[in-house]
């Protein structure tokens, strides 16, 4: 089994997976006469494929059990996928290069702050949803249309996250 400690999200050590979406870490312009900031063009949504579209969702989670245990990573081969959470809730981030299989050694393990979401390029491969500590509500952009954009690799994984208090059950 593969085992791992999550690492602070950045958005350098993020930068070849995908996008860390936060407003501390962007640029910004005044709008609405000045009564409010655009954080602009945060994520590249990714919608491959004849008939594809853009689809926004909201996942409400239960939290994980610590360490995250995974048995497989997914990818989205024909769009990205965007976790954004709504009320500061922090998740795990695993995931691998994109490719046709997973070099165990080039997974990495990450948990954000609260303030973070993540945008998952396409074909990226990643574990699924892992809100931490309480009950998780994301808005969720990825892509809707035909065909088979789930794919799953079986992987045994094991993530240590230091210094989270234990999930309270719902
Ligand atoms: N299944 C689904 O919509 N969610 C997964 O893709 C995930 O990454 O959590
Ligand atoms: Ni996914």
């Amino acid at each position: 089994m593969l085992q791992l400690k999550a690492q602070p999200l950045t958005a350098e050590a993020f930068a070849p997976f995908g996008d860390v979406i936060d407003s501390r870490t962007a640029d910004s312009f005044a709008i609405n006469g000045g009564r409010a900031q655009r954080y602009h063009d945060l994520a590249r949504i990714e919608t491959l494929g004849d008939e594809s579209r853009p689809l926004i969702s909201i996942f409400i989670s239960e939290p994980v059990d610590l360490p995250l245990q995974l048995t497989y990573l997914e990818r989205h081969p024909l769009g990205s996928q965007a976790f954004i959470p709504m009320h500061g809730e922090r998740f795990v981030v695993v995931v691998a290069p994109k490719g046709e299989s997973i070099d165990p050694s080039e997974v990495r393990a990450f948990v954000t702050d609260g303030h973070q979401g993540v945008n998952y390029r396409a074909g990226m491969w990643h574990g699924v949803q892992s809100v931490i500590e309480r009950r998780g509500e994301f808005v969720v952009v990825d892509r809707g249309g035909p065909g088979n954009n789930c794919e799953e690799y079986p992987l045994e994984l094991r993530v240590e996250v230091e210094g989270v208090e234990v999930a309270t059950p719902a």
